[in-house]
Protein backbone atom coordinates (compact mmCIF):
# COMPACT_ATOMS: atom_id res chain seq x y z
CA UNK A 1 0.00 0.00 0.00
CA UNK A 2 1.12 3.27 -1.02
CA UNK A 3 1.06 5.88 1.10
CA UNK A 4 -0.62 9.68 0.04
CA UNK A 5 2.53 11.32 -0.25
CA UNK A 6 4.33 8.70 -2.83
CA UNK A 7 0.56 8.87 -4.69
CA UNK A 8 1.11 12.46 -4.89
CA UNK A 9 4.38 12.21 -6.62
CA UNK A 10 3.11 9.92 -8.89
CA UNK A 11 -0.06 11.95 -9.47
CA UNK A 12 1.91 15.17 -10.08
CA UNK A 13 3.28 16.00 -13.00
CA UNK A 14 2.92 16.88 -16.63
CA UNK A 15 1.27 13.33 -17.09
CA UNK A 16 -1.24 13.20 -14.62
CA UNK A 17 -3.43 10.32 -15.22
CA UNK A 18 -6.56 11.09 -14.26
CA UNK A 19 -8.35 14.62 -14.59
CA UNK A 20 -8.11 17.11 -12.13
CA UNK A 21 -11.64 17.94 -9.68
CA UNK A 22 -13.69 19.51 -11.91
CA UNK A 23 -12.82 18.51 -15.35
CA UNK A 24 -14.77 15.93 -16.69
CA UNK A 25 -13.13 13.74 -19.02
CA UNK A 26 -15.97 11.34 -20.02
CA UNK A 27 -15.36 9.07 -22.54
CA UNK A 28 -18.35 8.63 -24.73
CA UNK A 29 -20.72 6.13 -23.70
CA UNK A 30 -19.99 6.88 -19.97
CA UNK A 31 -17.51 5.28 -17.39
CA UNK A 32 -16.68 1.62 -17.31
CA UNK A 33 -20.27 0.49 -16.88
CA UNK A 34 -21.62 3.45 -15.03
CA UNK A 35 -25.27 4.08 -15.85
CA UNK A 36 -25.10 7.66 -18.15
CA UNK A 37 -27.44 9.59 -15.87
CA UNK A 38 -25.08 9.29 -13.15
CA UNK A 39 -21.94 11.32 -14.71
CA UNK A 40 -24.53 13.33 -16.65
CA UNK A 41 -24.00 16.31 -14.67
CA UNK A 42 -20.74 18.52 -15.21
CA UNK A 43 -18.15 18.14 -12.43
CA UNK A 44 -16.83 21.23 -10.93
CA UNK A 45 -14.43 21.55 -8.11
CA UNK A 46 -16.64 19.45 -5.71
CA UNK A 47 -16.33 18.85 -1.81
CA UNK A 48 -15.71 15.21 -1.04
CA UNK A 49 -18.74 13.13 0.23
CA UNK A 50 -18.57 11.65 3.58
CA UNK A 51 -20.88 8.66 3.91
CA UNK A 52 -21.17 7.13 7.29
CA UNK A 53 -21.99 3.51 7.34
CA UNK A 54 -23.72 2.17 10.67
CA UNK A 55 -25.88 -0.67 11.53
CA UNK A 56 -25.91 -3.26 14.79
CA UNK A 57 -23.22 -5.20 15.80
CA UNK A 58 -22.63 -7.78 13.14
CA UNK A 59 -25.01 -6.35 10.05
CA UNK A 60 -22.61 -6.09 7.79
CA UNK A 61 -21.04 -3.04 7.62
CA UNK A 62 -17.53 -3.54 7.33
CA UNK A 63 -18.52 -6.36 4.71
CA UNK A 64 -20.52 -3.68 3.13
CA UNK A 65 -17.46 -1.19 3.34
CA UNK A 66 -15.00 -3.83 1.79
CA UNK A 67 -17.48 -4.45 -0.74
CA UNK A 68 -17.11 -0.27 -1.56
CA UNK A 69 -13.59 -0.79 -1.67
CA UNK A 70 -13.59 -3.56 -3.94
CA UNK A 71 -15.83 -1.29 -6.73
CA UNK A 72 -14.46 -2.23 -10.26
CA UNK A 73 -15.23 2.12 -11.29
CA UNK A 74 -12.04 2.33 -9.84
CA UNK A 75 -12.94 4.81 -7.25
CA UNK A 76 -10.83 5.78 -4.52
CA UNK A 77 -12.18 5.51 -1.22
CA UNK A 78 -10.54 6.72 2.24
CA UNK A 79 -11.67 5.26 5.30
CA UNK A 80 -12.54 5.87 8.92
CA UNK A 81 -13.41 2.87 11.18
CA UNK A 82 -14.25 2.75 14.19
CA UNK A 83 -14.41 -0.44 16.17
CA UNK A 84 -15.71 -0.37 19.83
CA UNK A 85 -13.16 -2.89 21.60
CA UNK A 86 -9.26 -2.68 22.53
CA UNK A 87 -8.22 -4.27 19.60
CA UNK A 88 -9.65 -2.95 16.15
CA UNK A 89 -10.69 -5.57 14.04
CA UNK A 90 -12.59 -3.26 11.86
CA UNK A 91 -9.34 -1.77 11.18
CA UNK A 92 -7.50 -4.77 10.65
CA UNK A 93 -9.81 -6.09 8.29
CA UNK A 94 -10.28 -2.95 6.16
CA UNK A 95 -6.63 -2.31 6.43
CA UNK A 96 -4.48 -2.50 3.13
CA UNK A 97 -7.42 -2.18 1.09
CA UNK A 98 -8.12 1.66 0.79
CA UNK A 99 -6.29 4.79 -0.35
CA UNK A 100 -5.31 6.15 2.95
CA UNK A 101 -7.43 4.02 6.39
CA UNK A 102 -7.67 6.07 9.92
CA UNK A 103 -9.24 4.19 12.92
CA UNK A 104 -10.27 5.19 16.07
CA UNK A 105 -10.25 2.58 18.25
CA UNK A 106 -11.41 2.45 22.36
CA UNK A 107 -14.76 3.33 22.27
CA UNK A 108 -17.65 5.01 19.94
CA UNK A 109 -16.49 7.96 17.67
CA UNK A 110 -19.63 9.95 18.37
CA UNK A 111 -18.42 9.49 22.37
CA UNK A 112 -14.44 9.28 22.30
CA UNK A 113 -13.42 11.40 19.43
CA UNK A 114 -14.04 14.82 19.07
CA UNK A 115 -15.33 16.64 16.50
CA UNK A 116 -11.71 18.86 15.77
CA UNK A 117 -10.52 15.17 15.80
CA UNK A 118 -12.39 13.77 13.79
CA UNK A 119 -12.31 17.65 11.45
CA UNK A 120 -8.59 17.32 11.28
CA UNK A 121 -8.55 13.36 10.00
CA UNK A 122 -11.05 13.88 7.64
CA UNK A 123 -8.97 17.20 6.29
CA UNK A 124 -6.15 14.81 5.90
CA UNK A 125 -7.89 12.22 3.99
CA UNK A 126 -9.60 15.16 1.60
CA UNK A 127 -5.92 16.70 0.92
CA UNK A 128 -6.38 16.71 -3.30
CA UNK A 129 -3.28 14.73 -3.24
CA UNK A 130 -4.83 11.80 -2.05
CA UNK A 131 -7.10 12.18 -5.14
CA UNK A 132 -10.06 10.48 -3.10
CA UNK A 133 -13.48 10.56 -4.35
CA UNK A 134 -15.55 9.57 -0.89
CA UNK A 135 -15.02 8.89 2.53
CA UNK A 136 -16.13 6.64 4.30
CA UNK A 137 -16.76 6.47 7.89
CA UNK A 138 -17.73 3.25 9.33
CA UNK A 139 -19.88 4.13 12.76
CA UNK A 140 -19.37 0.91 15.49
CA UNK A 141 -22.35 -1.43 16.30
CA UNK A 142 -23.32 0.41 19.48
CA UNK A 143 -22.80 4.14 17.47
CA UNK A 144 -24.98 7.07 18.12
CA UNK A 145 -25.69 7.91 14.20
CA UNK A 146 -27.31 10.85 14.97
CA UNK A 147 -24.49 12.44 17.11
CA UNK A 148 -21.87 11.51 14.15
CA UNK A 149 -24.01 13.11 11.74
CA UNK A 150 -24.12 15.94 13.67
CA UNK A 151 -20.32 16.13 14.26
CA UNK A 152 -19.80 15.57 10.21
CA UNK A 153 -22.18 17.93 9.35
CA UNK A 154 -20.83 20.54 11.91
CA UNK A 155 -17.30 20.72 10.14
CA UNK A 156 -16.83 23.94 8.72
CA UNK A 157 -14.27 22.53 5.85
CA UNK A 158 -14.50 23.54 2.26
CA UNK A 159 -13.05 20.48 1.38
CA UNK A 160 -15.82 17.76 2.40
CA UNK A 161 -19.63 17.55 2.48
CA UNK A 162 -21.96 15.09 4.55
CA UNK A 163 -22.82 12.94 1.79
CA UNK A 164 -25.70 10.72 4.11
CA UNK A 165 -26.19 7.98 6.21
CA UNK A 166 -26.05 4.49 4.91
CA UNK A 167 -27.60 1.94 7.64
CA UNK A 168 -27.26 -1.69 7.16
CA UNK A 169 -29.76 -4.19 8.95
CA UNK A 170 -29.48 -7.98 8.89
CA UNK A 171 -32.39 -9.46 7.60
CA UNK A 172 -32.27 -12.41 9.34
CA UNK A 173 -32.25 -10.97 12.73
CA UNK A 174 -33.22 -7.39 12.38
CA UNK A 175 -36.87 -7.69 13.52
CA UNK A 176 -35.58 -9.03 17.18
CA UNK A 177 -33.15 -6.70 17.04
CA UNK A 178 -35.04 -3.35 17.15
CA UNK A 179 -37.96 -5.72 19.76
CA UNK A 180 -34.62 -5.93 22.00
CA UNK A 181 -33.07 -2.45 21.29
CA UNK A 182 -35.97 0.00 20.00
CA UNK A 183 -33.51 2.74 19.17
CA UNK A 184 -32.55 0.54 16.03
CA UNK A 185 -35.62 1.62 14.76
CA UNK A 186 -34.91 5.50 15.40
CA UNK A 187 -31.35 4.57 13.72
CA UNK A 188 -33.41 3.27 10.49
CA UNK A 189 -35.67 5.97 10.64
CA UNK A 190 -32.99 8.76 9.81
CA UNK A 191 -31.21 7.05 7.59
CA UNK A 192 -30.89 8.44 4.08
CA UNK A 193 -30.45 4.64 2.42
CA UNK A 194 -31.51 1.51 4.19
CA UNK A 195 -29.57 -1.50 3.31
CA UNK A 196 -31.38 -4.93 4.09
CA UNK A 197 -28.53 -6.97 3.65
CA UNK A 198 -27.86 -11.15 4.51
CA UNK A 199 -30.63 -11.41 2.00
CA UNK A 200 -29.28 -15.29 0.75
CA UNK A 201 -30.14 -16.24 4.77
CA UNK A 202 -34.12 -15.52 4.80
CA UNK A 203 -36.86 -16.46 2.35
CA UNK A 204 -38.76 -14.20 0.18
CA UNK A 205 -41.86 -13.95 2.82
CA UNK A 206 -39.51 -13.00 5.63
CA UNK A 207 -37.40 -10.22 3.65
CA UNK A 208 -41.18 -8.74 2.21
CA UNK A 209 -41.87 -8.54 5.99
CA UNK A 210 -38.42 -6.90 6.82
CA UNK A 211 -39.19 -4.47 4.23
CA UNK A 212 -42.00 -3.56 5.47
CA UNK A 213 -41.27 -3.01 8.67
CA UNK A 214 -38.25 -0.58 7.34
CA UNK A 215 -41.05 1.22 5.14
CA UNK A 216 -42.90 1.54 8.09
CA UNK A 217 -39.99 3.00 10.09
CA UNK A 218 -38.54 5.30 7.64
CA UNK A 219 -41.32 5.90 4.40
CA UNK A 220 -39.38 8.08 2.57
CA UNK A 221 -35.28 6.12 2.85
CA UNK A 222 -34.75 4.01 -0.84
CA UNK A 223 -34.21 0.42 0.29
CA UNK A 224 -31.69 -1.76 -1.33
CA UNK A 225 -31.74 -5.19 -0.84
CA UNK A 226 -27.51 -7.38 -0.70
CA UNK A 227 -25.82 -10.24 -0.03
CA UNK A 228 -22.52 -9.21 1.42
CA UNK A 229 -23.10 -5.42 1.00
CA UNK A 230 -22.81 -5.37 -2.52
CA UNK A 231 -24.27 -2.17 -3.71
CA UNK A 232 -23.33 0.28 -6.76
CA UNK A 233 -21.04 2.60 -5.32
CA UNK A 234 -22.04 5.29 -8.15
CA UNK A 235 -25.33 5.43 -6.35
CA UNK A 236 -23.59 6.90 -3.26
CA UNK A 237 -20.63 9.00 -5.28
CA UNK A 238 -19.65 10.31 -7.97
CA UNK A 239 -15.92 8.63 -8.94
CA UNK A 240 -13.82 11.28 -10.78
CA UNK A 241 -13.24 9.14 -14.44
CA UNK A 242 -10.01 7.50 -14.54
CA UNK A 243 -8.89 6.62 -18.02
CA UNK A 244 -8.04 2.61 -17.90
CA UNK A 245 -6.60 1.51 -21.19
CA UNK A 246 -4.30 4.75 -21.93
CA UNK A 247 -1.06 2.10 -21.29
CA UNK A 248 1.47 4.98 -22.06
CA UNK A 249 0.38 7.24 -19.06
CA UNK A 250 2.19 6.16 -16.01
CA UNK A 251 -0.67 5.44 -13.12
CA UNK A 252 -1.31 5.14 -9.68
CA UNK A 253 -2.09 1.14 -8.88
CA UNK A 254 -6.01 1.42 -8.20
CA UNK A 255 -7.89 -0.80 -5.48
CA UNK A 256 -9.42 -2.42 -8.06
CA UNK A 257 -6.62 -3.84 -9.55
CA UNK A 258 -5.59 -4.94 -6.71
CA UNK A 259 -9.26 -6.94 -5.86
CA UNK A 260 -10.87 -7.16 -9.92
CA UNK A 261 -11.91 -10.65 -9.92
CA UNK A 262 -11.64 -11.29 -6.28
CA UNK A 263 -14.16 -8.78 -4.77
CA UNK A 264 -17.60 -8.68 -4.94
CA UNK A 265 -18.64 -6.75 -7.55
CA UNK A 266 -19.79 -3.32 -7.26
CA UNK A 267 -22.54 -1.58 -9.68
CA UNK A 268 -20.90 -3.81 -12.54
CA UNK A 269 -22.50 -6.69 -14.02
CA UNK A 270 -26.65 -5.43 -14.20
CA UNK A 271 -28.40 -6.60 -11.54
CA UNK A 272 -26.80 -4.35 -8.66
CA UNK A 273 -27.61 -1.30 -11.22
CA UNK A 274 -30.72 -1.90 -11.33
CA UNK A 275 -31.50 -1.56 -7.72
CA UNK A 276 -31.12 2.11 -8.72
CA UNK A 277 -33.10 4.09 -10.57
CA UNK A 278 -32.32 8.43 -10.82
CA UNK A 279 -33.90 10.95 -12.85
CA UNK A 280 -31.76 13.32 -15.00
CA UNK A 281 -33.51 16.71 -16.18
CA UNK A 282 -31.77 19.69 -18.64
CA UNK A 283 -33.92 22.40 -17.78
CA UNK A 284 -34.14 25.58 -19.81
CA UNK A 285 -33.84 28.96 -18.86
CA UNK A 286 -33.01 29.74 -14.77
CA UNK A 287 -33.99 27.99 -11.73
CA UNK A 288 -36.56 29.65 -8.83
CA UNK A 289 -33.93 29.47 -6.22
CA UNK A 290 -36.35 29.29 -3.61
CA UNK A 291 -38.40 26.60 -4.83
CA UNK A 292 -35.10 24.73 -5.12
CA UNK A 293 -34.03 25.00 -1.64
CA UNK A 294 -37.13 23.02 -0.74
CA UNK A 295 -36.73 20.27 -3.05
CA UNK A 296 -33.09 20.00 -2.04
CA UNK A 297 -34.30 20.00 1.62
CA UNK A 298 -37.38 17.94 1.30
CA UNK A 299 -36.35 15.58 -1.14
CA UNK A 300 -38.92 13.52 -3.20
CA UNK A 301 -39.50 10.14 -1.69
CA UNK A 302 -36.90 7.20 -2.54
CA UNK A 303 -34.74 9.94 -3.05
CA UNK A 304 -30.58 9.53 -1.68
CA UNK A 305 -29.40 12.01 -3.16
CA UNK A 306 -29.59 15.26 -5.77
CA UNK A 307 -26.77 17.13 -7.48
CA UNK A 308 -26.51 19.81 -10.06
CA UNK A 309 -25.54 22.33 -12.04
CA UNK A 310 -27.76 25.40 -11.78
CA UNK A 311 -28.48 29.01 -12.95
CA UNK A 312 -30.85 30.49 -10.97
CA UNK A 313 -32.81 33.37 -10.88
CA UNK A 314 -31.62 36.70 -8.88
CA UNK A 315 -28.05 35.32 -9.19
CA UNK A 316 -25.49 36.47 -11.42
CA UNK A 317 -23.11 33.02 -11.39
CA UNK A 318 -23.53 29.24 -11.50
CA UNK A 319 -24.03 26.96 -8.65
CA UNK A 320 -23.28 23.48 -7.91
CA UNK A 321 -25.83 21.83 -5.43
CA UNK A 322 -25.88 18.73 -3.92
CA UNK A 323 -28.50 17.51 -1.34
CA UNK A 324 -28.68 14.11 1.03
CA UNK A 325 -31.26 13.59 3.67
CA UNK A 326 -32.20 17.23 4.02
CA UNK A 327 -28.63 18.31 4.38
CA UNK A 328 -27.79 20.65 1.58
CA UNK A 329 -24.00 22.18 0.16
CA UNK A 330 -23.86 24.43 -2.44
CA UNK A 331 -20.71 25.53 -4.19
CA UNK A 332 -19.91 28.50 -6.51
CA UNK A 333 -18.75 26.66 -10.08
CA UNK A 334 -16.86 29.89 -10.64
CA UNK A 335 -18.94 30.51 -13.82
CA UNK A 336 -20.08 34.21 -13.46
CA UNK A 337 -21.50 34.86 -16.98
CA UNK A 338 -25.00 33.68 -17.56
CA UNK A 339 -24.99 32.12 -20.85
CA UNK A 340 -27.43 33.66 -23.59
CA UNK A 341 -29.68 29.86 -23.28
CA UNK A 342 -29.01 29.24 -19.66
CA UNK A 343 -29.58 25.51 -18.54
CA UNK A 344 -29.81 23.53 -15.54
CA UNK A 345 -28.92 20.12 -15.29
CA UNK A 346 -30.21 18.23 -11.80
CA UNK A 347 -29.96 14.51 -11.24
CA UNK A 348 -31.81 12.81 -8.77
CA UNK A 349 -30.49 9.12 -7.42
CA UNK A 350 -32.20 6.92 -5.25
CA UNK A 351 -34.78 3.83 -5.43
CA UNK A 352 -38.38 3.42 -6.72
CA UNK A 353 -38.71 7.20 -7.35
CA UNK A 354 -41.88 7.69 -9.30
CA UNK A 355 -39.59 8.76 -12.17
CA UNK A 356 -42.37 10.79 -13.88
CA UNK A 357 -43.23 12.91 -10.53
CA UNK A 358 -39.52 13.52 -10.11
CA UNK A 359 -39.19 15.09 -13.60
CA UNK A 360 -42.01 16.89 -13.53
CA UNK A 361 -41.05 18.60 -10.19
CA UNK A 362 -37.55 19.28 -11.44
CA UNK A 363 -38.54 20.44 -14.87
CA UNK A 364 -40.98 22.66 -12.76
CA UNK A 365 -38.11 24.66 -10.53
CA UNK A 366 -38.30 26.84 -13.94
CA UNK A 367 -38.79 30.43 -13.07
CA UNK A 368 -41.42 32.24 -14.06
CA UNK A 369 -40.32 34.97 -16.12
CA UNK A 370 -41.67 37.60 -14.02
CA UNK A 371 -40.67 36.16 -10.55
CA UNK A 372 -39.84 38.96 -7.86
CA UNK A 373 -38.49 37.83 -5.38
CA UNK A 374 -35.36 39.56 -3.86
CA UNK A 375 -34.53 37.12 -1.02
CA UNK A 376 -35.18 34.00 -2.73
CA UNK A 377 -31.74 33.13 -3.71
CA UNK A 378 -30.67 33.05 -0.09
CA UNK A 379 -32.54 29.89 0.48
CA UNK A 380 -29.43 28.75 -2.07
CA UNK A 381 -26.89 30.80 -0.52
CA UNK A 382 -27.04 29.99 3.10
CA UNK A 383 -25.82 26.62 1.98
CA UNK A 384 -22.39 27.82 0.70
CA UNK A 385 -19.34 26.51 3.33
CA UNK A 386 -19.61 29.81 5.35
CA UNK A 387 -16.08 31.13 3.74
CA UNK A 388 -18.07 31.82 0.46
CA UNK A 389 -21.04 33.21 1.16
CA UNK A 390 -20.01 36.51 0.58
CA UNK A 391 -20.94 37.63 -2.66
CA UNK A 392 -18.15 36.86 -5.45
CA UNK A 393 -15.42 35.77 -3.15
N1 LIG B 1 -24.63 -15.05 4.95
C1 LIG B 1 -24.21 -13.79 4.96
N2 LIG B 1 -23.27 -13.41 5.81
C2 LIG B 1 -22.88 -12.11 5.79
C3 LIG B 1 -23.41 -11.17 4.86
N3 LIG B 1 -22.83 -9.98 5.09
C4 LIG B 1 -21.98 -10.15 6.10
N4 LIG B 1 -21.99 -11.46 6.53
C5 LIG B 1 -21.23 -12.02 7.62
O1 LIG B 1 -21.71 -11.50 8.84
C6 LIG B 1 -20.66 -11.35 9.78
C7 LIG B 1 -20.60 -9.92 10.29
O2 LIG B 1 -20.27 -9.08 9.19
P1 LIG B 1 -19.47 -7.73 9.40
O3 LIG B 1 -19.34 -7.10 8.07
O4 LIG B 1 -18.25 -7.95 10.19
O5 LIG B 1 -20.51 -6.95 10.29
P2 LIG B 1 -20.32 -5.55 11.05
O6 LIG B 1 -21.61 -4.87 10.99
O7 LIG B 1 -19.13 -4.84 10.52
O8 LIG B 1 -20.03 -6.09 12.49
P3 LIG B 1 -19.54 -5.27 13.80
O9 LIG B 1 -18.26 -4.58 13.41
O10 LIG B 1 -19.37 -6.32 14.81
O11 LIG B 1 -20.61 -4.35 14.18
C8 LIG B 1 -19.39 -11.77 9.05
O12 LIG B 1 -19.13 -13.10 9.37
C9 LIG B 1 -19.77 -11.65 7.59
O13 LIG B 1 -19.03 -12.51 6.76
C10 LIG B 1 -24.41 -11.63 3.94
O14 LIG B 1 -24.96 -10.89 3.12
N5 LIG B 1 -24.77 -12.95 4.04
Amino acid sequence: MRCAHQQHRELSGSARPRTARGVPRLRAGGHRGRPRELVSVRRHREAIPVVIVAGFLGAGKTTLLNALLANPVGARLGVIVNDFGAINIDALLVAGQSAGTISFGNGCLCCSVDADGLGQALAGLADPAAGLDAIVVEASGIAEPRALIKMIAGIADRAIRYGGLVYVVDVAAVTATVRRHPEIGGHIAIADLVVVNKADLVDGETLAEVLAKVAELNPTAPRVVTSDGRIDCTALFDPAPRPDDDADVPRQLTLDELLRGEGPECGHGGHLHEQFNSVSVQVPGVLDPRRLAQVLERPPTGCYRIKGVVWLAGADEQFGVHAVGGFVRTERTGSRRLPAAPGSSLVVIGTGLDEARVRALLEGLVAAPDLDDEFGILGIMRHLPAASQLPND
